[in-house]
């Protein structure tokens, strides 16, 4: 008998305990320069609880990134309501500078900065003076294992290193919201299990959100609380909560629901 927990979407509520986002039957669709209508993302409807890590898995070109970068801001929906924290990240775009902090895929470290410097970037955009921005850039170092680094330019780290750096980053600005574009794929798989759960623990331990994209069934299931499935074009296929610590048998058997639905089983 399957032991597998489907999501149960609870209705959305506008109230203080509404949800950090709530995407609302959002559709976005681009045209082509040759004037095709590429439909990326189709009635999605999905929220991420306050304190939430929710994973978001699916096959390349099903819409994983066309709605993160609705969540940046960077793109507005054709039709529907994205909304995080009460605001439109598109139209609300300044007010939310700092609340969202994102972990990109190889660090995007700049080359000619110290890792401190590195770290301290975002807080030096958002115009925090100096000395503090180099005290809390160092303190997330050390929290990441790099103390004795901080002078150190990203040519002089590891992969791994360097990511730690870009997670430090992220964390130094206090943001609420934590963006996460497959994040840890391109380094090995020890480093990259050992930062994930890592990373996992902080985001929990911090009590910010988080949204995950991945590619990895594994990974998802390891970082999110709740996994989305997404298909083609851009919508949930279904839901799974995967909260709590799973057991190898458990685990396997959402990987493999999860596989399922991705491949459209
Ligand atoms: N700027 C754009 N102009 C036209 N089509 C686009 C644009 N961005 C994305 N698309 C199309 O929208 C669909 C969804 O793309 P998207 O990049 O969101 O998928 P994805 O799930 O993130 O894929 P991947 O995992 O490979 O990054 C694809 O068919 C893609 O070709």
């Amino acid at each position: 008998m399957s032991t597998l927990h489907d999501y149960q979407e609870t209705p959305v509520t506008r109230s203080a305990s509404e949800p950090s986002i709530i995407f609302e039957n959002v559709s976005k669709t681009f045209i082509t320069r040759q004037g095709e209508k590429v439909r990326a993302v189709q009635g999605l409807n999905l929220t991420v609880a306050r304190g939430e890590m929710l994973a978001i898995v699916g096959q390349t070109g099903c819409g994983k990134s066309t709605a993160f970068n609705m969540l940046l801001g960077l793109y507005d929906a054709t039709s529907g309501t994205v909304s995080v924290q009460g605001m439109d990240p598109h139209k609300d775009f300044e007010a939310l500078k700092g609340r969202i902090a994102v972990v990109f895929q190889d660090g995007r470290l700049l080359p000619w900065r110290t890792a401190e410097q590195n770290a301290a970037l975002g807080l030096e955009y958002l115009g925090v003076p100096k000395a503090e921005r180099l005290e809390r850039a160092r303190e997330w170092l050390a929290r990441m294992g790099l103390e004795g680094r901080e002078k150190a330019y990203p040519y002089e780290l590891s992969g791994g290193m360097r990511q730690r750096v870009g997670i430090a980053r992220c964390f130094a600005l206090n943001p609420d919201i934590i963006l996460c574009d497959e994040s840890f794929s391109a380094l090995d798989e020890l480093t990259a299990d050992r930062l994930r759960s890592e990373f996992a623990s902080i985001v929990k331990e911090e009590g910010k959100t988080g949204v995950f994209i991945t590619h990895s069934i594994e990974e998802a299931v390891t970082v999110g609380d709740r996994v989305a499935v997404f298909r083609a074009p851009g919508h949930v296929a279904k839901e799974f909560d995967v909260r709590g610590d799973l057991n190898e048998a458990q685990s396997s058997e959402y990987r493999q629901a999860i596989r399922n639905v991705m491949s459209g089983v």
